[in-house]
């Protein structure tokens, strides 16, 4: 495609992502099923240039008032993340000089924001909690893009089978340093036609994700319920880590979630998974197995601010008021939930999310009106799970990960046992 043509719709992409009302990838994967005829090169070039625009945001808003000409094609020019020789042939003189004068501008000199490119609410009391230098560390982890990670199942190979299967495919992998089930691959090859992904080998799967399923634990022959589980990422993994047997219940609010599960349960070989569609938290299914249940996840909803390496756009699309509203479907979905360990069950809450507010303040809502309930130290049942450096993964008994840290998502886990 000509370099012009490229960039014009890097620009058109930019205008609708920028839009901010759907999610990022879901606009950029129906702008490339209307752009049937773009070629893998293009399409990278054009997914990371409005991936790159979404993380910088502020600062390339900054830059950008000094230029001419459309806001997102300044935008598009700015972030452009395609071969510099493209660029160059799509863009005139005057755009050209002027690249070139914002390229020259001393970043560390600009105001804070432009550095961090986090909005207020967010920076706020992420600051508050990890002091300024950290802080920064944060932002830095979270403009930068995720790496790609995999959950080998036991139930097929071994990690070491596995990793095993990649290098011969010429894929660069390494077992990760926390989970003892996952692998972290080198770059972002196309894994969806390798014969060990298609047989249900390997999942792709954050090892903070993992870790969430380690901490749940569950046992061969056990009674679980996965509360909140969506397409199913960390049923998977406990559906596993029971070697499959026992019951498995997936629940969420979501069919279409939950339909998205099935192929990929199909792929695993597990077969003591039982997905059922709940009307809403206090479905009737919930009081049946009141009681029964001996371990329970509840993966909450939550603003998915601990994505962001993945997900820049939730930045700008989640709000204070929304964080509100999830606050209040965050207690009610661990309240209800609540009622299904048997004396002695576990209940795991866990979201994606930096904010105190979603995690720590909840967590400790809920202890204080459940005194029924006991909070274990997330980092002895890490040890127990032979996860190495356990007592790193958590504060204050809390299950904490931080991409700049941990190098996975953000990720929140509290952990109770009913007396
Ligand atoms: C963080 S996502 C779950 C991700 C999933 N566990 C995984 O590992 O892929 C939260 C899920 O909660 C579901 N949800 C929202 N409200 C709910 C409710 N009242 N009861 C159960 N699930 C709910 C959403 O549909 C969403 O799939």
């Amino acid at each position: 495609m000509h370099p012009n043509a490229l960039l014009d719709l890097s620009t058109e992409l930019l205008r609708a992502v920028l839009k901010l009302d759907q999610p990022a990838d879901a606009v950029v994967s129906a702008f490339f099923r209307r752009q049937g005829k773009l070629g893998s090169r293009e399409r990278h070039a054009l997914a990371e240039t409005t991936y790159h625009v979404l993380r910088h945001r502020l600062l390339l808003q900054h830059l950008a008032q000094s230029g001419s000409g459309a806001m997102e094609r300044r935008l598009a020019i700015l972030g452009w993340q395609g071969t510099e020789s493209v660029l160059k042939a799509a863009i005139g003189p005057q755009e050209q000089q002027w690249l070139q004068h914002a390229k020259s501008i001393d970043v560390s000199t600009l105001a804070d924001k432009l550095r961090h490119n986090l909005p207020d609410w967010v920076a706020q009391p992420l600051r508050e909690r990890l002091g300024e230098e950290e802080f920064m560390a944060l932002a830095r982890a979270l403009n930068e893009s995720a790496p790609l990670d995999l959950r080998v199942n036991l139930l097929k190979c071994k990690r070491e089978e596995a990793l095993a299967a990649l290098q011969a495919a010429g894929i660069e992998a390494r077992p990760t340093p926390y989970s003892p089930w996952g692998l972290r691959v080198q770059g972002k090859p196309a894994l969806n036609r390798l014969e060990l992904f298609t047989s249900g080998g390997v999942e792709v799967q954050d090892e903070g994700s993992q870790l969430l399923a380690l901490l749940v634990a569950p046992k061969r022959g056990e009674m679980v319920v996965d509360f909140c589980a969506g397409a199913g990422g960390k049923t998977l993994a406990l559906g596993a880590a029971m070697r499959n047997t026992g019951r498995l219940y997936a629940f969420d609010v979501s069919g279409s979630r939950l339909d998205a599960l099935k192929p990929r349960l199909a792929r695993s070989g597990l077969s003591n998974v039982y997905p059922a569609q709940l009307a809403h938290e206090r479905d009737e299914r919930v009081k049946r197995l009141a009681g029964k249940i001996d371990r329970v996840l509840v993966d909450a909803p939550c603003s998915g601010l601990g994505t962001l390496r993945r997900n820049p756009d939730l930045k700008w699309r989640q709000s204070p008021q929304a964080v509100q509203e999830l606050r209040a479907k965050q207690s009610a979905i661990l309240a209800s939930a609540a009622r299904l360990p048997k004396s002695g069950g576990r209940l795991v809450y866990a979201t994606c999310s930096l904010l105190p507010s979603e995690n720590e303040d909840i967590a400790r809502e809920f202890s204080a009106a459940h005194p029924e309930y006991e909070l274990l130290d997330a980092a002895e049942l890490l040890a127990q799970a032979q996860v190495p450096q356990a007592d790193t993964l958590v504060s204050d008994g809390f299950l904490r990960l931080w991409p700049h840290r941990h190098a996975t998502d953000g990720f929140f886990a509290a952990v109770w046992q009913r007396r």
